[in-house]
């Protein structure tokens, strides 16, 4: 057993993804993929492009239909749950682009995904809570936007509404958090941010990147998965995956060719 896998069976599962088959009109874009996600754990998936790591995500929360196999979050079998049951559940879902309220501030699109917000005009003017106001306040440190709480979030940069965003999904307290690329047209110092930001959720949440960025794999990774054409090539810390002649051969190969 290698050390990472020892690491992660050692963590309570959160997650448990077995033998998952995704098929799209005959064609296998999941062939049977496993992934075990522990406690506070951050668990990156790298992989070429096609290789099924977003649909991965989306089998996970309901979004595209499991063939065959299944997904178990604390144990409990929710393969092919809707997306909206997912969530309810604790199963926190950001996607490539940013889904955000521009026309509001920062704080008020906190506000809207606080767990048990009806509505926008209906959240923003019911009374704020001293409780909620120190949640949404917790949520903007842990999110790097404590000092842009009033601003509106159309004057944010590219990266700083993604953190919005990344806040939007950790205001509704998940377990567990899916983030798609999440440091996709980002500059070299928010990407970095990202890292930290990433590094600090994980000590309240467990989860799942989807990243090709191998500096930032680096920066946050502790245990990679590499899938490739919908199956599972490897997995393991970040130097048994970067020396694994496999991973070179269809996937870190062919990114150091595309950085030259
Ligand atoms: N809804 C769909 N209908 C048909 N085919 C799909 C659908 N979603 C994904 N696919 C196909 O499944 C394969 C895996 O796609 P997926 O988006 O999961 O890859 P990926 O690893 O996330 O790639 P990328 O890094 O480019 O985002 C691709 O060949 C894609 O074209």
């Amino acid at each position: 057993m290698s050390e990472t896998s020892r690491v992660a069976s050692d963590r309570q599962s959160v997650l448990s993804v077995k033998d998952l088959k995704v098929v799209f009109s005959g064609f296998k874009a999941l062939k049977g993929v496993d992934l075990e996600v522990g406690e506070n754990e951050i668990v990156t998936i790298i992989g070429p492009n096609g290789a099924g790591k977003s649909t991965l995500l989306d089998a996970i929360v309901g979004k595209s239909p499991v063939a065959s196999g299944h997904v178990y979050y604390h144990g409990k079998d929710i393969t092919n749950q809707s997306p909206y049951e997912v969530a309810r559940m604790g199963i926190g879902r950001k996607f490539q682009n940013p889904n955000v309220y521009n026309d509001l501030t920062v704080f008020d699109n906190i506000l809207l995904a606080l767990k048990g917000a009806h509505g926008v005009f209906a959240s923003i003017k019911s009374k704020l809570t001293a409780g909620k106001r120190d949640k949404i306040i917790s949520v903007l440190d842990r999110v790097g936007l404590l000092e842009k709480g009033y601003s509106k979030v159309s004057s944010l940069s590219h990266g700083q509404k993604q953190w919005v965003e990344i806040g939007m999904v950790i205001a509704q307290d998940p377990t567990l958090v899916l983030l798609d690329e999440p440091t996709a047209g980002m500059t070299p110092d928010e990407t970095h941010l990202t890292g930290e930001i990433i590094k600090t959720i994980s000590q309240n949440h467990s989860v799942v990147v989807i990243e090709h960025d191998m500096e930032f794999v680096k920066q946050i990774a502790q245990r990679i998965v590499v899938l490739h054409q919908g199956e599972k090539l490897t997995e393991g810390s970040v130097n048994e995956v970067q020396s694994n002649p496999k991973v070179i051969e269809v996937y870190l190969g062919r990114e150091q060719i595309d950085a030259a």
